[in-house]
């Protein structure tokens, strides 16, 4: 990624400030309760977390949890073996260059909204393999399935990746009881949507960048799927847009934490009460950055769609139904392919205003 290509210029209106508006912040949660024997016993304290989490997803969209029982030495073994995997020549990461027909793998040419992002990325799958729709064609029904591509070196990066995702499952699952409770639903609601789930790792490495003012390691996105928890080095570049007015908020790295945000599934089954916020990723004249985003994503089988509970009359459901998997196989490629359009935005499943 030495030379600077085009393709990485953002259009004038989209270039990063470098000056950076530091804020309060996203909220911190502490989620300690959730680590304590005596759970079953102290309703109350669950019942006041889920009241930070319904704050944190109306208010930002994003979030971060402290005491979150992932064993810090997984983490850092995870983080040491992509550092590894990323030092090593672009012809070696390429031996596991993830494709269209199986995307799991190395991609070191990404595109967001159309402009190169300056970064590259090693995609793992939770499950392999892991089963999707083989086309995004409607009435094509076919399917198939994902298969991770393991790189030779470093040889632990296989067992660490499995091990920290297992973890990162345990926490996705509490963080979705957490949701479900501050939405006033039993805490096991959505959890039937993620038996065979398509979640995944992405390690990412954004390299130091000639360019900091004209390109982003990500430009700005809203993610797609359920959840997604985030763990960043201490170099920072992560910001996230303000819900309150639109300003571009650094997310200062907090050690040890996650960062979580809501996905556009989210925000569909809350018929719009949690939203996707959008975020993106600057980069960096004199460091690198490494981040592992995982996330967690639903069934392919699921039918995406404003829970029944959430609509009323006077709210009535905002979405049509969509197919997870049909989406997750259209947004897929079209990450590291050059198309004339946007990628598909929940827009397209957003139902019109009947006249009143
Ligand atoms: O690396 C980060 O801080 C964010 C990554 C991200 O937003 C994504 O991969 O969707
Ligand atoms: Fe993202």
């Amino acid at each position: 990624m030495g030379e600077v290509d085009e393709a990485f210029i953002q259009a004038v209106e989209h270039r990063p400030k470098l000056v950076i508006t530091e804020a309060e912040g996203i909220p911190l949660i502490n989620l300690s309760v959730f680590n304590s024997h005596d759970l079953p016993s102290n309703p109350s304290s669950i019942e006041t977390l889920a009241e930070e989490v319904r704050d944190a997803c109306k208010n930002w969209g994003f979030f971060q949890v402290i005491n979150h029982g992932v064993p810090l030495e997984k983490r850092e073994k995870l983080e040491m073996a992509s550092r590894k995997f990323f030092a090593q020549s672009t012809e070696e990461k390429l031996k596991v260059r993830g494709d269209e027909a199986n995307p799991a793998g190395y991609y070191d040419s990404l595109f967001t909204k159309n402009v190169r992002d300056w970064k590259e990325v090693l995609d793992l799958m939770v499950k392999n393999p892991t089963v999707i729709p083989a086309s995004h064609e409607a009435g094509d029904n076919g399917l198939k399935e994902v298969v991770n591509r393991w790189p030779e070196y470093p040889s632990e990066l296989r067992e660490a990746c499995e091990e920290y995702a297992e973890d990162m499952e345990k926490l996705a699952h509490k963080l979705l009881e957490l949701i479900s409770l501050s939405l006033g639903l039993k805490a096991n609601r959505l959890s039937g949507f993620f038996n065979d789930h398509t979640s995944f790792t992405k390690l990412i490495h954004y390299p130091s960048c000639p360019i900091p003012h004209l390109a982003f390691g990500i430009s700005q996105h809203k993610d797609a799927g359920a959840l997604t928890i985030l763990a960043q080095d201490n170099v920072g570049g992560l910001q996230v847009k303000r819900k309150a007015d639109g300003e571009w908020i650094h997310i200062k790295p907090t050690p040890h934490a996650y960062i979580v945000n809501v996905g556009d599934t989210i925000q569909v089954w809350s018929n719009d009460r949690y939203e996707s916020v959008e975020h993106r990723v600057m980069v960096n004249s004199e460091k690198e950055r490494f981040s592992m985003p995982f996330f967690f994503n639903p069934d392919h089988n699921v039918m995406v769609e404003p829970l029944e509970e959430l609509i009323t009359e006077q709210n009535p459901a905002k979405y049509r139904a969509y197919n997870w998997g049909r989406l997750f196989a259209t947004k897929k490629p079209s990450n590291f392919k050059k198309h004339d359009v946007d990628n598909v935005q929940l827009n397209h499943f957003k139902k019109k205003e009947e006249p009143s």
